[in-house]
């Protein structure tokens, strides 16, 4: 099993201070800052772009940066998002003309392309596709907004998804986004996610690093 992973979801922070916000969860043991984009069409919720990407590289943030894309179309800001300095670049497949084609711009601009799947939408994507991602993020709440209620149904979706990952032979990444927290994070790390994104379970407490150290021991004692 790939080490766990954990990606603060900086929708959650105080956008007045996110620099200082995004240091303070690095320097408390999150290893990847969660990205989320929205752009008022796709979602109804409108967030941040890659000059705010570029900012926090610019600030001095070195941790990868994984770029959660709700937005639609799709393509044409990917060479912006990986001259910015995002690391890895998820989309929904449906919100794309061309899934393949724009995985492929993914790649070729630099970056770990991912695809999202909403709470509704089958993994039938993946029939043809797994071969091409380096990630996959199953939403475990439907998207637009931090602090929703965990969808118990994502468990299944999870281990389906992992049974998949396992039979491509590929070293791909099973991410799961949407109302984590400490007390749910073992099962969900049980049914196959290695990459855990979670944003108001941490940015809404007192001391991020209780909560991530709590996390991490959740895991462990799921995967023995
Ligand atoms: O992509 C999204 C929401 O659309 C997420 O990344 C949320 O921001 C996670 O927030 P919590 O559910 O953990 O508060
Ligand atoms: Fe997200």
């Amino acid at each position: 099993m790939a080490k766990p992973v954990i990606a603060p979801s900086i929708l959650s922070a105080d956008f007045a201070r996110l620099g200082e916000e995004v240091d303070n969860v690095l320097a408390a043991g999150a290893d990847w800052v969660h990205f989320d984009v929205m752009d008022n069409h796709y979602v109804p919720n409108l967030t941040i772009g890659p000059m705010v990407c570029e900012a926090l590289r610019k600030h001095g943030v070195t941790a990868p940066i994984d770029v959660h894309l709700m937005i639609q179309p799709v393509d044409r800001i990917i060479p912006d998002f990986a001259q910015a300095g995002a690391t890895t670049i998820s989309f929904h497949p449906e919100a794309s003309e061309h899934p393949h084609r724009t995985i492929q711009s993914i790649r070729d601009a630099g970056c770990k392309p991912g695809l999202v799947f909403n709470p509704g939408t089958a993994l039938n994507h993946l029939d043809w596709l797994i071969n091409e991602v380096d990630l996959v993020l199953l939403m475990s709440v439907n998207p637009g907004f931090g602090g929703q209620k965990f969808i118990p149904a994502t468990l299944d979706k999870l281990r389906e998804a992992r049974k998949r990952i396992d039979a491509s032979g590929r070293d791909i990444r099973l991410e799961v986004d949407g109302g984590i927290k400490a007390d749910n994070i073992g099962s969900v790390a049980a049914a196959g996610a290695d990459t855990f994104v979670a944003g108001s379970a941490i940015f809404g407490a007192d001391d991020y690093g209780q909560v991530i150290a709590g996390m991490r021991e959740e895991i462990e004692q799921a995967r023995s």
